[in-house]
């Protein structure tokens, strides 16, 4: 058994030498000192690089206290290398193995301890919760932070299984991205443990603990939360088993045992996070009329793409994220039973993609497909670009292939080809090439070169210019199209919105279904700013502000602040201080901070809060408003 090595700039691990096939994890949870203690086990196997003793084990951490770390009897030396940001890694010696030549597999225990600071984790005390009676704690890993909770080869190249066992104080609840496998119980703790007998990446290590409760939603599906919530989440993801059918019925079997849904504290900083058999989301999904649950079905997606087909390095961050999207959008269709739907978020995507190549600059390599992370902290590169750039590839090679159905059918080639692997740019492109070989002509070395020049096509080559699709900033090469049926229906009314005065709501608003809502606040936001009367007169009889529609919300209060609608202020305050989702924080205090009117409030509200917030979110946002942490 060997791993293929691909570069990785985002970990200092070494696995060319040993990598990791298995984790043991023993924690206690500590919630008065706020960390983990214990200690974990990585069952290493050799690579192809035959390791001398003169070697180390290199191993990601970050502010982790390591306290011994052995083999089998034998204490191994073991030193830090220096700190940076992706981290301190961990060098342990190979020197005092005896025979070294001759092990073909090592069991590495290391007992440690996490910090305070530990960038996966948030803590949370009684207060803070919903119940206001016991703490909470929450991990997320993606994408470089298991290192903070344990030391290891912090890489999605390496993919490996797990088990826990994890004691935490009575009666709090543990979760992990796992199976449930059993519990133990002393007169104060309990012990929960848990198996994950699929190999996966650090980065889909999840952790959650506190006063929880679940509600079944359907025979391999849960939804869990805090007390205060369970019947609203249980009422808005009631048709996750059936969502889980259709994917199979795009993607293949689905292999993790169980779908179980986490509803987080409103600091979760994204949408959904695809934590193998839990997912974690925000609460900001649930809207009361089931209308944001496109992110369940993306985090579904990721049960095949991302999860079983991994990206080997956070480059490739688009092979997860490109082909979830173009899954989700896929899966949308399905369920709405009309490819009008899927093509109506596809419009959506499009303009979430020219926002954030503008928001870069199209120069910016950060809009590249293949992202360059040298130097580069994952978190900071983290935008709509590898979603939908990386769509926009897969939907324009469905076009030009064949359509849908021909389509489909690679698709699930491309997951049983792949499944339980980890690959790069080049792996996908070369099975692309090898599927459709009937349909082109290319030259077999093109592969090797793709990621430097643009190679000439020849007569029959499929043409597209990949050069400029996934090594070019900005904007792709090609200008989709997008059926406009479930769009123009609402461009009447925008046109009526902005050019008239506005003197009653027209009824066919109500007649909108909520992503039409949010596509009409999208429109008017995608023009030159409205008068602050046209702002008063939505106010009055469209009552946006009122929506619990999260993403109409965030799309009205950034139409307000274009408008410099100064009654705006407090509700983009208390919006961003009563959630956390990054990918509405950001936008609206940016927004805020370059309105002069709302500047100092933004400040001096991110000040007031950023003890409270999601570490994570905490210091982009520092940078946002230009704050030295
Ligand atoms: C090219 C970019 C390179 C690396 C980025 C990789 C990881 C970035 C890290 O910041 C973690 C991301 C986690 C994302 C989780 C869920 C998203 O799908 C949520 C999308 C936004 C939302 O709906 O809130
Ligand atoms: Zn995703």
């Amino acid at each position: 058994m060997t791993l293929k090595i691909y570069r990785d700039p985002s970990s200092a691990s070494n696995p060319h030498l040993f990598f990791t096939k298995h984790v043991t994890i023993d924690w206690t949870i500590d919630f008065n000192r706020q960390v983990l203690s214990g200690y974990c086990i990585l069952h290493l196997v050799a690579n192809e690089t035959p390791a001398k003793s003169s070697d180390f084990i290199i191993l990601d951490t970050r502010e982790i206290n390591v306290k011994n770390v052995s083999f089998e009897d034998l204490k191994l030396n073991f030193e830090f290398g220096e700190k940076n940001f992706v981290g301190q890694p961990l060098k342990i010696s190979l020197s005092n193995i005896p025979n070294l030549d001759s092990i073909k597999e090592l069991a590495l225990k290391i007992e440690y301890e996490t910090s305070r600071d530990a960038s996966a984790l948030q803590w949370f005390e009684p207060k803070t919760t919903l119940g206001k009676k016991y703490p909470y704690l929450f991990s997320q890993c993606q994408a470089i932070h298991a290192r903070s909770i344990l030391p290891c080869q912090d890489t999605p190249m390496v993919k490996f299984t797990y088990e826990a066992s994890v004691s935490v104080q009575k009666p709090l609840t543990v979760l992990m991205s796992a199976i449930n496998t059993g519990k133990e119980e002393t007169s104060e703790t309990i012990r929960h443990k848990f198996a994950q007998n699929i190999k996966i990446p650090s980065y889909l290590i999840a952790i959650v603990s506190g006063d929880l409760v679940s509600s079944d939603l359907g025979p391999i599906s849960r939804v869990w939360t805090e007390r205060e919530m369970i019947e609203r989440c249980a009422w808005e993801f009631a048709d996750v088993d059936k969502m889980v059918k259709e994917a199979e019925s795009l993607a293949g079997e689905y292999v993790w045992g169980r779908y179980d849904i986490l509803v987080l504290p409103p600091t979760f900083p994204y949408g959904g996070m695809e934590n193998p058999c839990l997912t974690f989301v925000t609460p900001t999904l649930i809207a009361g009329d089931r209308s944001l649950v496109s992110v369940i079905q993306h985090e579904i997606a990721h049960s095949w793409t991302g999860n079983l087909v991994t990206n080997c390095s956070w480059e490739h961050f688009w092979l997860n994220e490109g082909f979830t999207k173009f899954l989700e959008n896929k899966l949308v269709g399905i369920n709405q039973k009309s490819e009008l739907f899927r093509q109506f978020e596809c419009i959506d995507g499009w303009r979430c993609l020219v926002e954030a190549v503008k928001d870069f600059g199209d120069k910016s390599p950060l809009t590249q497909l293949v992202c360059p992370l040298d130097q580069v902290d994952p978190d900071d590169a983290f935008s709509s670009i590898p979603y939908e750039k990386g769509h926009s590839l897969l939907f324009y090679l469905e076009q030009i292939l064949g359509g849908t159905e021909v389509f489909n059918k690679y698709l699930r080639a491309h997951i049983e080809r792949f499944k339980g692997l980890s690959i790069d740019t080049n792996d996908w492109k070369q099975f692309l090439y090898e599927y459709f070989s009937d349909k082109v002509y290319f030259p077999t070395n093109c592969f090797k070169k793709f990621q430097r020049s643009s190679f000439e096509f020849k007569s029959g080559e499929l043409a597209v210019d990949w050069n400029a699709w996934l090594n070019t900033p900005g904007m792709p090469p090609v200008v989709l199209k997008f059926d406009e049926t479930l769009a123009n229906q609402v461009k009447n009314l925008t046109e009526k919105l902005t050019n008239e005065e506005i003197v009653e709501k027209e009824t066919i608003f109500d007649k909108f279904s909520s992503d039409q809502k949010r596509e009409l606040v999208s429109q008017l936001l995608n023009q030159e700013p409205l008068s602050c009367s046209k702002i008063d007169s939505l106010n009055k009889y469209y009552k946006f502000g009122e929506t619990q529609n999260s993403e109409i919300l965030f799309r009205w209060i950034r139409l307000c602040i274009k408008a410099k609608w100064e009654p705006i202020l407090q509700p983009a305050l208390k919006f961003v201080t009563d959630q956390g989702r990054m990918k509405f924080t950001r936008p609206v205090y940016k927004d805020l901070y370059a309105w002069n009117f709302s500047r100092q409030a933004a400040i001096d509200t991110f000040l007031k809060e950023r003890d409270c917030m999601h570490k994570t979110t905490a210091s982009l946002v520092a940078k946002d408003l230009n704050i030295s942490s």
